[in-house]
């Protein structure tokens, strides 16, 4: 499945986590390194300035042919025509998320327990996100983590693809994959590594070696 191949490695953007280095250079190298899908995410600005960089994210992405998610703001998402939006349990209701979206966008959302897990199986969801899978400076208003038993559980309790996200690095990401994730979201692994380029292509070799084990 085409959705299976985009989240495979998921940079989740966050500007503060770039210590002071370009934003843009930071996702072109991560890009550049093996990164197969990019969610824009920004709590602090406002409109105007998120559809900007919204729209500049956008040309680059499009040049590596990298589609773009719009973090919480479907009103982002059309504006720019984004690839799709992704929101969690207190954000826009999935339901009208999905009116009010063209059919062939992606959406993702957050799950943080069983129930919404199974809530969700009647949902068209591109894909859920374990969220988090273990506990994480990146996110501190998060529920109790997933854990790897908790993604086990999930792989047996969903036909949806998953993701994980919250404390994914290069020593965890091969048991993810193995212990059922089908992709993994990452921000500080990427963004504040020393070698945004590198750390992507570490992290894409651990996947393929979970696929293959
Ligand atoms: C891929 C992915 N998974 C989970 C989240 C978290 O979404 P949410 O719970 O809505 O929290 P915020 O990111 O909006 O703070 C995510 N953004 N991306
Ligand atoms: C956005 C988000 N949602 C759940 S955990 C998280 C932060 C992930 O950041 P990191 O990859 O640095 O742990
Ligand atoms: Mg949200």
């Amino acid at each position: 499945m085409e959705i299976e191949k985009h989240i495979q490695l998921y940079l989740v953007t966050d500007e503060k986590a770039c210590l002071g280095r370009d934003f843009f250079w930071v996702v072109e190298e991560a890009v550049k390194g093996g990164v197969t899908m990019v969610q824009l995410r920004e709590k602090e600005l406002g409109t105007r300035a998120f559809i900007e960089k919204g729209k500049r994210l956008k040309d680059l992405l499009d040049m590596y042919g990298v589609p773009l998610i719009i973090n919480d703001r479907v009103d982002v998402a059309l504006a720019i025509d984004a690839a799709g939006v992704h929101v969690g349990q207190s954000d826009m209701p999935f339901a009208i998320l999905k009116n009010l979206l063209p059919p062939e966008k992606i959406t993702g959302l957050s799950v943080e327990s069983k129930w919404q897990v199974q809530e969700a199986e009647d949902w068209n969801v591109s894909y859920i996100a374990a969220s988090p899978l273990f506990s994480t400076p990146s996110k501190t208003d998060t529920e109790s983590p997933w854990g790897m038993s908790g993604l086990r559980w999930m792989r047996d309790n969903t036909h949806h693809p998953v993701v994980v996200i919250g404390g994914l690095s290069e020593t965890n990401t091969k048991q993810a994959i193995t212990n059922g994730a089908k992709g993994i979201a990452v921000i500080s692994a990427i963004c504040s590594a020393p070698s945004p380029y590198e750390a992507a292509q570490n992290l894409r070799a651990r996947i393929v070696a979970g696929v293959q084990s």
